[in-house]
């Protein structure tokens, strides 16, 4: 593991998934800042991790790579703020969704390297997909480093930033369609007259399992449904309900729908704010 100290630049639910991410894979704490807008929230950060919360400016001067965690909309202002003091050296990682890396360099002085990722809240069990894109100045050391980051709390994979709207649709939000998913069925469960919490532990296991298969099997989901469907059989009556209720058209539209709010984040955003 390199030398480097990270600071976490708005340290609300993201940005705490990443720190205990740091803090499991044996980040040492003494490495580690984080910066709130509340002094609740850094009070509560400090007890919860054995880190140091610290004001944007410190962050800026004290650590190597400066993770912005806050969301899209108030990237400018906090920007505003320093911005321009970020001192030759530095690197800065955007975990904002929509912003492009040049929203950051035209912020920073010239020659600060930038990198966008995309990651997701399965980093607080070591499962993320986070995916890494190289912005300004950016070489194969900053994404190495920012690799080393974000590797201990699962897969890392790089991708152009052209794609960074569309893989936000996919895998940044995606944890919430499928917890939206799950939460449908358990309801179902209940509708059909199962106790609520034994509706959920079928759930639950039913989704690990099916997860771990999709992963581990290396098939295509299509063979692994195919095999759950028998001939005349239970399975088929209910696919044939969601395919004639558009589940998978309503996906098309959502995910299009996600990654259209990207672009428009980022649009909106690079109006001038003073
Ligand atoms: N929640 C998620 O699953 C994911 C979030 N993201 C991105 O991560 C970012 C944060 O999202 P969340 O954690 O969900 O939002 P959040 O609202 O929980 O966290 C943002 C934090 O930044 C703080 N903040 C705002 N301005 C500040 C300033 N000037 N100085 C210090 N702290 C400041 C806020 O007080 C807040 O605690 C967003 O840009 C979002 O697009 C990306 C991938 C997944
Ligand atoms: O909802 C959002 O905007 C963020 C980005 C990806 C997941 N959460």
């Amino acid at each position: 593991m390199t030398e480097h100290s990270v600071a976490v630049i708005g340290a609300g639910k993201l940005g705490e998934v990443v720190l205990s991410g740091l803090l499991r894979s044996g980040w040492p704490a003494a490495r580690l800042l984080a910066t709130t807008r509340r002094p609740e929230r850094a009070a509560e950060l400090a007890e919860r991790y054995g880190i140091r919360p610290v004001l944007n400016l410190t962050a800026v001067t004290q650590a190597d790579v400066l993770l912005i965690a806050v969301k899209p909309q108030d990237a400018a202002k906090l920007l505003d703020d320093f911005g321009m003091k970020v001192p030759p050296g530095k690197l800065v990682v955007s975990l904002c969704a929509g912003l492009p890396t040049s929203f950051f360099a035209e912020r920073l002085p010239g020659g600060i390297p930038v990198v966008r990722v995309m990651t997701n809240t399965p980093a607080l069990v070591d499962e993320a997909m986070t995916a890494i894109s190289p912005g300004p100045y950016a070489t194969e050391e900053h994404l190495a480093l920012t690799e080393e980051i974000f590797r201990p709390v699962g897969r890392t994979m790089r991708v152009p930033e052209s794609q960074q709207d569309a893989v936000t649709a996919l895998s940044g939000s995606g944890p919430a369609y499928f917890y939206l998913l799950v939460e449908a069925m358990i309801d179902a469960g209940i509708l059909l007259g199962l106790p609520r919490h034994v509706a959920q532990d079928l759930m639950v296991q039913t989704v690990v399992g099916s997860a771990m298969m999709l992963r581990d099997s290396g098939e295509h989901p299509v063979k692994l449904r195919e095999a759950v469907t028998s001939p005349a059989g239970t399975t088929a009556s209910a696919i044939r309900e969601l395919e004639k209720h558009g589940v998978r058209a309503a996906f098309l539209d959502a995910l299009e729908a996600a990654r259209n709010r990207a672009a428009e984040i980022a649009t909106q955003m690079a109006a001038p704010t003073r």
